[in-house]
């Protein structure tokens, strides 16, 4: 089944954010595969964000993404990736519709709660990035023939 990388931001830990954002995806139907909670290194997220690297922002978006603990997380779940992009909404909060965390949490783009991979390669790329193999769990959920 399809797995993707999605991480409650800083500004989401702190704004006690964890428990709506996780309870929305496993209300959807979505599998939570692993978990934690971590401060990022600056490599890290140099490396994560490695493709705004030349852009006037970068330097802030490692700034912030260091700055306090993110909850990483794996979801998985049938076509999850672009699932969790539409849950997550827009990346500019003001573009984001009413009903996605975006939407209904975030107010600028620096400080937008969320963060989730964008495609299959950056998904593979960034559950990597962040977890070791031992770290992502393969077990039943019986509700899931409730889903699919
Ligand atoms: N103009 C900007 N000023 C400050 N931060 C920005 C700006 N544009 C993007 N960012 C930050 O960089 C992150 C990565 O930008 P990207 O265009 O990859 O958006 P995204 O894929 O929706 O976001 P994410 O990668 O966090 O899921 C955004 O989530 C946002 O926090």
């Amino acid at each position: 089944m399809e797995k993707t990388f999605l991480m409650v931001k800083p500004d989401g830990v702190q704004r006690n954010l964890i428990g709506e954002i996780t309870s929305r995806f496993e209300k959807k139907g979505y599998k939570l595969a692993g978990a934690k909670l971590m401060v990022i290194s600056n490599s890290l997220a140099e490396e994560h964000y490695g493709e705004h690297k030349d852009k006037p922002f970068f330097s802030e978006l490692v700034e912030f993404i260091t700055s306090g603990p993110v909850f990483a997380m794996v979801w998985e779940g049938e076509n999850v990736i672009a699932g969790a992009r539409q849950m997550m909404g827009a990346t500019k909060p003001s573009d984001a519709a009413p009903g996605t965390i975006r939407g209904d949490f975030g107010v600028t783009v620096g400080k937008n709660v969320i963060h989730g991979s964008d495609s299959a390669d950056s998904a593979k790329r960034e559950l990597e990035l962040f977890f070791n193999s031992e770290e992502i769990l393969n077990y039943q959920k019986d509700n899931l023939n409730w889903v699919y």
